[in-house]
């Protein structure tokens, strides 16, 4: 039998026995040729919380979100998400997530109709127009739903990557710096967005970002990589009394810079 602690740690954390966590990984490993990207990672998503993957430059961030998704196979360990072991139930696990990252674009000459369009025919949305309609009000997207998707500034584009992101509803979303490059006004949007759809819907959500007020204003929990490895994983505020910190930017700074965590500010 799994033992779960205090903060919702699991000893078996991709062990079938657990049905609560939205994702579960257990001693995953990717490595590419000489590079291990990700070494032994074991942590957990709890159903309807938002959690932060934290880590510098090469921490293997992606590399764990893609693997999540099925996208990139694993080296050795256990994934299961939505309770179906990944990648083997790819199938039934596909349709009730999605993924949105500034770096991946969509088809720029389609419009941006068309690509919502697409991308709710491939997840087989129902009433997908109406659905399109909802989106393009929510997001205020009304007024270029018909232009081309490569045409858009920065941030109308995170607009229609989320848009895009949340077409099938999903009960999990994976999302890879949702807000890098925006100006702080349509970040804070976009996070605001964010924090009701998890509401509504009772969602789930890993969000791997470099900005740390943004993981503190959303994240009820954080996991920290560096090096392919974790080096915690906690709530924020227990991580920040930890490290004796009253921000996680300087937890940040201190996990760089190899400081330990007992130590004196
Ligand atoms: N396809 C690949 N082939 C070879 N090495 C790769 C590949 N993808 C990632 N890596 C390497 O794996 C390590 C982890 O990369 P990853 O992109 O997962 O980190 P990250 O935490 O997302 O970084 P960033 O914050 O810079 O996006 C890095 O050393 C990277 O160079």
């Amino acid at each position: 039998m799994m033992a779960i602690d205090s903060v919702g740690r699991a000893d078996d954390p991709a062990g079938s026995s657990s049905v609560s966590a939205a994702i579960e990984v257990s001693h995953l490993v990717k490595t590419y040729k000489t590079t291990r990207a990700v070494d032994d990672i074991s942590f957990r998503v709890p159903r309807g919380s938002i959690t932060g993957l934290l880590g510098g430059n090469g921490a293997g961030k992606t590399t764990t979100i893609a693997m999540i998704m099925g996208l990139v196979l694993p080296t050795a360990g256990r994934i299961r998400v939505l309770g179906c072991a990944m990648p083997e139930q790819r199938a039934d696990v596909l349709g009730r997530i999605n993924f949105e990252s500034p770096y991946v674009d969509m088809p720029s000459r389609l419009t941006v109709r068309q690509n919502l369009t697409v991308f709710g025919q491939l997840y087989a949305v129902p009433d997908l127009r109406g659905r399109i309609a909802e989106l393009a009000a929510d997001f205020d997207l009304t007024d270029f739903l018909d232009r081309a998707s490569g045409k858009l500034s920065a941030g109308q584009k995170t607009r229609v990557a989320l848009a895009k992101a949340l077409i099938n509803q999903p009960e999990l979303l994976l999302l890879d710096e949702p807000t890098a490059s925006l100006d702080p006004d349509t970040a804070d949007w976009i996070r605001s967005h964010l924090e009701s759809y998890r509401k509504r819907r009772g969602a789930s959500i890993l969000l791997a970002s470099h900005n740390m007020l943004e993981v503190e204003r959303l994240c009820d929990r954080v996991v920290i990589m560096k090096r392919g490895r974790i080096e915690d994983d906690d709530t924020p505020s227990a991580i920040m009394a930890r490290y004796h910190r009253s921000t996680l930017e300087e937890v940040f700074l201190d996990v760089a810079r190899g400081r330990a965590r007992d130590a004196e500010s």
